[in-house]
Formats: structure tokens, C-alpha cells, sequence
């Protein structure tokens, strides 16, 4: 294990073993030089250039954004300081001697660290790949080294190590976040990834606090300061705590499958019946308005959104979006369990039968509205004068978004500003001067985090430029899937940040050049250049102009035009099975069958399967067969016949497994 994983999204490569992205292919040496390309979550364009294949990579310390030895960090001092946060986070089991994580005292409490305290402490595994089990002290004791969204479609915790606990007698299985899983001995799936296999497990004792889950009656191990790196004596990111979320949007019970109960344990009453728990209904978790060991200290965090008024309390009422209308269910194909009937639940949310319900919710900085029966949320910047990117707006906006993820009843969502004439400036000029190092160190983190996670988005996200856009305020829209700007010349955008005497960081640049392409990136770049509403049309940066009135509308359009796809953000699914290597699709809704289908390391379905197959497709040598994505419905998470996953072949012919 050579470094520690920051807190990212699930996707991002761990330091320790290298994990591919859905939208890059991770670390690669740059062809004929020798050089780690760093970021590992690089350009699409690079990655396809580039012929990516799918083997796992050690990710040497070098490389390490967090690494002391990272040499694109920057300044020691702050490479050390985020280095030091990010690694508190983790198992202290992973990290290297020379991390400066571990000069937290070992002695420190590590209260209510769900699945780790005790005997649930986690060895080391060996480097892994996406969704992969790797075997520990024995063959029940399992790490997921990416987990994805649990039965509910909410994202799980990226962690690195996740120790899954079987119960043979319930037939379940338990994570360390208290996460029930469905296992029927042969795989074991956790939102879609293929997470175990292998021997018959044999049980194992559990701390109570990774045995309550969530919906029950018990501890609530995956809500508030449980799962909060503030309360377990580490730093936690507030992108990952759900105390930053303000509650909901947590729980993983799948909904509508009854739950075995936890096992019991000598002399502590089991927990009481596992309900499906709605995450609306959540009670909010106590929040501090700062935390002493918040990775945000210098400002409060936001409050708890309030829970919306239609959705009626208690929280244990039956959730009205529970189940899908029968209807809503896409026939499967011959021979196959749809996989919402696999798992027991609904897939994700279909259209709502009750009349248009919106939920708003806001902070300082970002007005959130989402419509549920479009599953189109709308951002808003309003943070006068100018929407700067400053430390607090890209917190909020992170939090926001995540929030926004673990939603399903959203799909997509709509980026755009509730000031006249500016989207945003761009970063907070008065963020990167007279400051201290850790301040840089926490403010950059927190440009990538914003970055990374509008990157790495299920959801469809449209930039609706409604005014000036330079530098970080140009990347937010650059980040999303289609930007359409009013065409007012008056209103500009581009990276000027030659204009001001610094370099863009070469992360902007890539993504400047998927948009725009090389030459017109690099003249751009050079000169600083702002381009005004139509010739930033002209040269691609924005792909479409409408009058500004217009401008809603017309995202609007843009957004259910994706949504109807099978792709990202639809709601349909594919069945893959493996025959001769080929990766071939048996069904789906949309998805003709034996079309050439291609899958993600997760399993069957899940987010971005046609952006990491592409490359898994050309390491199979199958890239001119016809393909389709899976949707990043909850339906597309499912267990099925060990013959239909075609994960196995997938990872040893591309060397993963
Ligand atoms: C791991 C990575 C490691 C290393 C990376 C290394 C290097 C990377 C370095 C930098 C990367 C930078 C990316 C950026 O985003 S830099 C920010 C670039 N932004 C700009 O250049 C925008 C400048 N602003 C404007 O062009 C205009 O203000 C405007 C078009 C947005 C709006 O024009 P207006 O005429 O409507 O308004 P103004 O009067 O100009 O401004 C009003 C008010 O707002 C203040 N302000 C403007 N922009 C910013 C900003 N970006 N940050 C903070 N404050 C801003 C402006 O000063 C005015 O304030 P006062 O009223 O004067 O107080």
C-alpha cells in the first residue's frame, strides 16, 4: 500500500491501487516518455487518443496529488497539509509510514467508526481494481476497493476498504457502514458492483455500531456523526459527511426488500425491525455550526435543508416513491429477472403519478430547485457581485451537487446564475493571496473537488451561460455535458488566465481542450482570450447561443432530450452476457438485443458504462461493433445469473482481474 485515498468521489483512483474512472482510464504513462500522466482522471480525448486498456496500476507516491512527493501539488507544506487530512480519513492499517497522516497520534478514540473498531478492524488486501474483492485474513473477509451506489441508487461512501460480514443464517450480508448487501454465495453485489465471491463465508463478529444499518430502530451508523470523520477523531470532508448534506439521502436499506435483522449480540438487544427508511424522511442529524476538526473551520456549515412539506412525517411511513407503477417496469427479456425484481425494489424513480412537485432548498451561495416529476434540478449562483469561486461557494456548491446525487428522483441538472451579466468570474481572486499555505492547500482541494465531482456526475448537467464566464467560472461550464449561452456579445467567456499573469492549471486545460480542441485550446490559452457569446460559438467552446429569455427553455429541451436516452441519464437497462469475449447484450428497454453491449467493471448497468466501455471495447478489440449505455437507473444495479456477468471476462482480459 504506497499512499492513502483522499476522500473523492468512488471513482477517483486510490492512492494505494489504482481504480479506473468512468470518465478517464487512469494513470498511464505517457506514451514513449516514461512519465506518469497525472491526473489519472484525465481528459476523455486523451484517454481515447491514447488506446486506454483497463489493467490495474499501482500509483506510485510520485503521483499522488496528496503525496508529499507529488511534484505537481505545488508547495510542500500544502501537498502535506491535504496529504494529512485526506489520510486521517482512512484506515491507518493503509497508510504508509511515510504518510504525515500518520503523525496523528495512534492512540487517538476512533468513536463509532462503523465496521472498524474492534474486530471489525480491516487488514490489508493486496492492490485491486474497480469493484473488486480482495481477500484478506480469510475468505469472508473482503475489501471492496470501489463501491458505487447502494440498492437505493444513493452513492455509498467511497472508502477503500470495505469489510463485508456475512450472516449465513439471514442469507444477508453486512458492510462496515452497516450496509446490507444481497449475497447468494457465489457474487455478491453492492450497488451494482460485483463486490465478493468466492467460498462460503463464515461469520464473523461485528461491532454493534456496523451492525445496526440504517432504517432500523438501532444506532444510526451511516447518519450523522457516525460516519462523520469529525466525530472519529479524523478530519472529515464535508462533501462525504452527512452532516454537510443536512441530512437525507443516506440510507441504503433497499427499498421495498424486507431486511434480515442484524445478528445479535451476547448481552446487547439486537436493533429493531429493519424498516425501509425514505430519505426524505430522515430527521436531520444534529449539526454544529463549526467543528473544531472540520476540514472547514473558518465558516459555519450550512444548516439542514428543512424536509419538504409534501412529504408527510412519520418517518417511517411508507415511502410514496417507493415503488414504481407496474407499468413503469420495462419487460425483461426472456429468461431474465428484471433486475428491480432481483433486488426486491423499484427501479429508480419513474415519472411521478402525483401532480409536479418541486423542492427547493438553498444555501448562501446556490438556490437549488428541483422539479421531481422532470428529474431536473436547476443551480443557481447567487452569490453577488460577480459568483466568484470562493472556499464557501465551492463548498456549497459541492454539497449542493452531492446532494443532488443521492437524489433519485434527480437525474439532471441545470448550472446557472441568478445574477445579471455573470455566470461566475471565476475563482475567488481574494482566495489565493494573503493567505496561509493551509488555506491554499484546503481552497485548491476544494477547485478540484468542485470540478471532480460536476466531472464525474450521474447526472446530466447543462451549463445554461447566462453572462460573462472567465477562467474557474468558463471550467464550470466547460465541466458539464452541453453548454448552451445567451447570445449576448457583451456576455464572454474563455481562460484569461494569461491575461492575468498565471498559468491555468493543467487540469483546465484538458478539459478547455476536450471542448475546443488543440489548436484552438493552445492559441486561446496563450493569448488569455475572453470570447464573446458568438464566437465562443463559433470556435465550439459553447455549443449552442439563445436569446437570453429563451435560455431556460431551451436547457430545459437540451435536458429531456438526454434524459430520453438509454444513456446517462435514462432509466433503462442492459443485460450483458460474455460470449467468446465479446461482451453481447441479451435485452434491455431500448437496447437492441445482441448488439455488442458494454459493461463497466461494476457488473451489469451502472453510470458511465458507455464512457469506460469504450475503452474496455477497444482492449477487447470489439470497437466496431455497434454499443449502448446502460442507464444509471437504481435497475441497473442487480444480481444475476453468475453467466450473465460478464465481469470476469472483462477483468482478466484486460488484466484486472
Ligand atoms: C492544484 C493546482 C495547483 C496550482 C494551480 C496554479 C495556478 C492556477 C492559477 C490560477 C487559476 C485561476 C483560475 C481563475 O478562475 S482566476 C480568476 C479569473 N477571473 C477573472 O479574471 C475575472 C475578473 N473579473 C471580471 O472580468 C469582471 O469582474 C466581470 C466580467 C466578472 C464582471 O465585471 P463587472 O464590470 O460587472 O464587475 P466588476 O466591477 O469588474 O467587479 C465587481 C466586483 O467583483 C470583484 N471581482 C470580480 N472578479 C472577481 C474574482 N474573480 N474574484 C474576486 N472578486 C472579483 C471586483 O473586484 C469588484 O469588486 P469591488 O466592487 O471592486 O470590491
Amino acid at each position: 500500500m504506497r499512499c492513502c485515498s483522499p476522500p473523492r468521489p468512488a471513482w477517483v483512483p486510490t492512492c494505494s491501487s489504482s481504480t479506473r474512472s468512468r470518465r478517464s482510464t487512469g494513470p498511464a504513462r505517457a506514451a514513449g516518455t516514461g512519465a506518469w500522466d497525472w491526473p489519472p482522471w484525465r481528459s476523455r480525448s486523451r484517454s481515447r487518443q491514447r488506446g486506454s486498456t483497463i489493467p490495474a496500476m499501482l500509483l506510485p507516491d510520485a503521483v499522488c496529488p496528496h503525496s508529499t512527493a507529488s511534484p505537481r501539488l505545488g508547495p510542500r507544506a500544502a501537498g502535506d497539509e491535504v496529504h494529512r487530512r485526506c489520510c486521517r480519513g482512512q484506515p491507518r492499517e493503509l497508510l504508509p509510514a511515510s504518510c504525515p497522516g500518520m503523525a496523528v497520534p495512534l492512540g487517538e478514540p476512533e468513536r463509532g467508526r462503523a465496521g472498524r473498531a474492534g474486530q471489525g478492524r480491516t487488514e490489508r488486501g493486496s492492490a485491486g481494481q474497480d469493484g473488486m474483492v480482495q481477500g484478506g485474513a480469510g475468505p469472508w473477509d473482503h475489501r471492496i476497493i470501489k463501491v458505487g451506489k447502494d440498492p437505493q441508487g444513493h452513492r455509498v461512501q467511497p472508502a477503500p476498504t470495505t469489510t463485508i460480514t456475512p450472516n449465513p443464517e439471514q442469507g444477508a450480508w453486512l458492510n462496515n457502514k452497516g450496509a446490507w448487501l444481497s449475497g447468494n454465495g457465489r457474487g455478491l453485489t453492492e450497488g451494482g458492483w460485483l463486490i465478493g465471491g468466492g467460498p462460503t463465508p463464515r461469520p464473523r463478529r461485528v461491532p454493534l455500531t456496523s451492525r445496526a444499518g440504517n432504517g432500523g430502530s438501532g444506532p444510526r451508523p451511516l447518519h450523522g456523526a457516525d460516519r462523520c470523520g469529525a466525530q472519529r477523531g479524523g478530519a472529515c470532508s464535508a462533501l462525504l459527511c452527512p452532516r454537510g448534506w443536512g441530512g437525507g439521502g443516506l440510507a441504503t436499506a433497499p427499498r421495498g426488500s424486507p431486511s434480515p435483522p442484524p445478528p445479535a449480540r451476547r448481552g446487547v438487544p439486537p436493533p429493531g425491525p429493519r424498516v425501509p427508511r425514505c430519505p426524505l424522511h430522515a430527521p436531520c442529524p444534529p449539526v454544529s455550526p463549526t467543528s473544531p476538526v472540520s476540514p472547514y473551520p473558518p465558516y459555519p456549515r450550512p444548516p439542514c435543508p428543512p424536509i419538504s412539506p409534501h412529504i408527510p412525517p412519520p418517518p417511517q411511513t411508507p415511502c410514496p416513491r417507493g415503488a414504481a407503477p407496474p407499468h413503469l417496469t420495462p419487460p425483461p427479456p426472456p429468461g431474465v429477472l428484471p433486475l428491480s425484481q432481483a433486488w426486491g425494489r423499484a427501479p429508480r424513480l419513474p415519472p411521478s403519478p402525483l401532480p409536479a412537485q418541486r423542492r427547493a432548498f438553498s444555501n448562501n451561495k446556490i438556490l437549488v430547485e428541483l422539479d421531481e416529476s422532470a428529474g431536473v434540478a436547476t443551480m443557481k449562483f447567487k452569490s453577488p457581485p460577480v459568483n466568484s469561486l470562493s472556499l464557501d461557494f465551492l463548498t456549497e456548491f459541492c454539497i449542493s451537487l452531492e446532494k443532488l446525487e443521492n437524489d433519485r428522483a434527480c437525474r439532471g441538472v441545470i448550472l446557472t446564475s441568478a445574477v445579471p451579466k455573470i455566470f461566475s468570474s471565476g475563482l475567488d481572486i481574494t482566495e489565493m493571496c494573503g493567505k496561509s499555505t493551509e488555506h491554499y492547500a484546503e481552497f485548491w482541494r476544494a477547485v478540484q473537488e468542485m470540478w471532480l465531482r460536476l466531472y464525474s456526475s450521474n447526472m446530466v448537467t447543462v451549463a445554461a451561460v447566462n453572462g460573462s464566464s472567465p477562467a474557474g467560472g468558463c471550467l464550470i461550464a466547460l465541466t458539464c455535458d452541453y453548454r448552451i449561452m445567451a447570445e449576448n456579445p457583451k456576455f464572454s467567456i474563455g481562460l484569461n488566465e494569461a491575461q492575468l499573469g498565471i498559468v491555468a492549471p493543467f487540469w483546465f486545460k484538458d478539459t478547455f481542450v476536450n471542448v475546443v480542441g488543440h489548436r484552438v485550446a493552445e492559441s486561446s490559452l496563450q493569448l488569455g482570450s475572453l470570447h464573446p457569446a458568438p464566437e465562443a460559438h463559433r470556435i465550439g467552446l459553447v455549443d449552442e447561443l439563445v436569446p437570453e429569455e429563451k435560455l431556460k427553455d431551451r436547457a430545459t429541451a437540451v435536458m429531456q432530450q438526454w434524459l430520453a436516452l438509454p444513456g446517462k441519464g435514462g432509466t433503462s437497462w442492459a443485460v450483458t452476457e460474455c460470449r467468446n469475449g465479446d461482451l453481447t447484450c441479451v435485452g434491455g428497454p431500448g437496447i437492441e438485443a445482441g448488439s455488442c453491449v458494454s459493461v463497466g467493471t461494476g457488473g451489469v448497468g451502472g453510470w458511465e458504462v458507455g464512457k469506460l466501455s469504450k475503452a474496455v471495447r477497444a482492449a477487447l478489440g470489439c470497437e466496431g461493433c455497434a454499443w449502448h449505455t446502460a442507464g444509471r437507473s437504481a435497475g441497473c444495479a442487480g444480481r444475476l445469473p453468475p453467466a450473465q456477468l460478464a465481469v470476469p471476462a472483462l477483468l482478466s482480459r484486460a488484466g484486472g482481474a
